[in-house]
């Protein structure tokens, strides 16, 4: 039997505008597994838009999302087991425990065995000293450890990414990073990363999508795409991107 290729996401035409505001203009890409692709772009420019609507937290104006095969606004329940998401912006409630949480979480994902689990992620992304500590006193950076350990509790095979390293100091992101990367391989998972830290993308992402006020302006590896504008690093393509110059498509 040939192996599956089929992708693990596919996103088909879709775009959001709130009552006046164009937030994601109409935006086609397919997350093939074991892929790591990133979303970049500058502030408004539609990337937690981009994932909310993957994550079925917004309702897309237009176009199909599939994920594993199936059209996801019409049977969430396919995938949702087998997905997961971490955004600095969702906080846990903050009087629970960090163990009491990720077993919230944990058993609304089915996880059998969360017990075990919740140690395991522990002794991985380093929480034991505050694993019983109420989630409310934990510093920004021990929040996005924990919020990490909660998007892997379910071993998602997709795996959606809004800033996973914001306020982590450089020791801590690049150790996240290598986690990241690894949990990539072991599991073959498809990520969607939106990420600002350049060096996080180049390092991270096989392809990487630019975005501009909702427009997808250009789209490669790392590799094509600092050939294209002839920059040696993301950063200096960023800012032609943003700043409308170079050889890139949008150029
Ligand atoms: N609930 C909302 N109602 C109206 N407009 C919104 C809403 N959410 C986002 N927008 C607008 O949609 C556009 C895209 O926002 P989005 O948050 O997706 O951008 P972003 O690329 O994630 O930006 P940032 O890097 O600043 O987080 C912006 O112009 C924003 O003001």
């Amino acid at each position: 039997m040939s192996p599956d290729t089929s992708p693990i996401l596919r996103v088909a035409g879709v775009s959001k505008t709130y009552a006046e505001t164009v937030a994601v203009k109409p935006l086609s890409f397919a997350l093939p597994a074991g892929s790591v692709t990133g979303l970049l772009g500058g502030n408004g420019a539609g990337k937690t838009t981009t994932i909310g609507m993957v994550m079925g937290l917004i309702e897309p104006t237009t176009g199909t999302i599939e994920i594993f095969g199936r059209e996801f606004l019409k049977d969430r329940y396919h995938a949702l087991g087998r997905m997961n998401f971490e955004s600095p912006y969702v906080d846990m409630p903050h009087r629970l425990t960090v163990r009491q949480n990720l077993t919230v979480f944990g058993r609304l994902y089915g996880v059998r065995g969360v017990a075990d689990k919740i140690e395991e992620l522990a002794g991985d992304l380093a929480l034991k000293e505050f694993l019983d500590r109420p989630s409310g006193r934990l510093s920004a950076g021990q929040k996005t450890r924990v919020a990490l350990a909660k998007a892997l509790i379910n071993e998602p095979e997709l795996l959606l990414l809004d800033e996973p390293t914001a306020s982590l100091d450089p020791d801590t992101a690049d150790w996240v990073r290598a986690h990241l990367e690894d949990y990539r391989r072991r599991r073959n998972c498809a990520i969607l990363l939106a990420s600002h830290n350049m060096a996080e993308v180049e390092r991270l992402c096989d392809r990487v999508m630019m975005l501009k006020e909702g427009s997808l302006v250009d789209d490669g590896s790392p590799a094509e795409l600092l050939a294209r504008y002839g920059r040696g690093n993301l950063e200096d393509v960023f800012l032609d991107v943003a700043r409308g110059r170079g050889n890139g498509a949008a150029a």
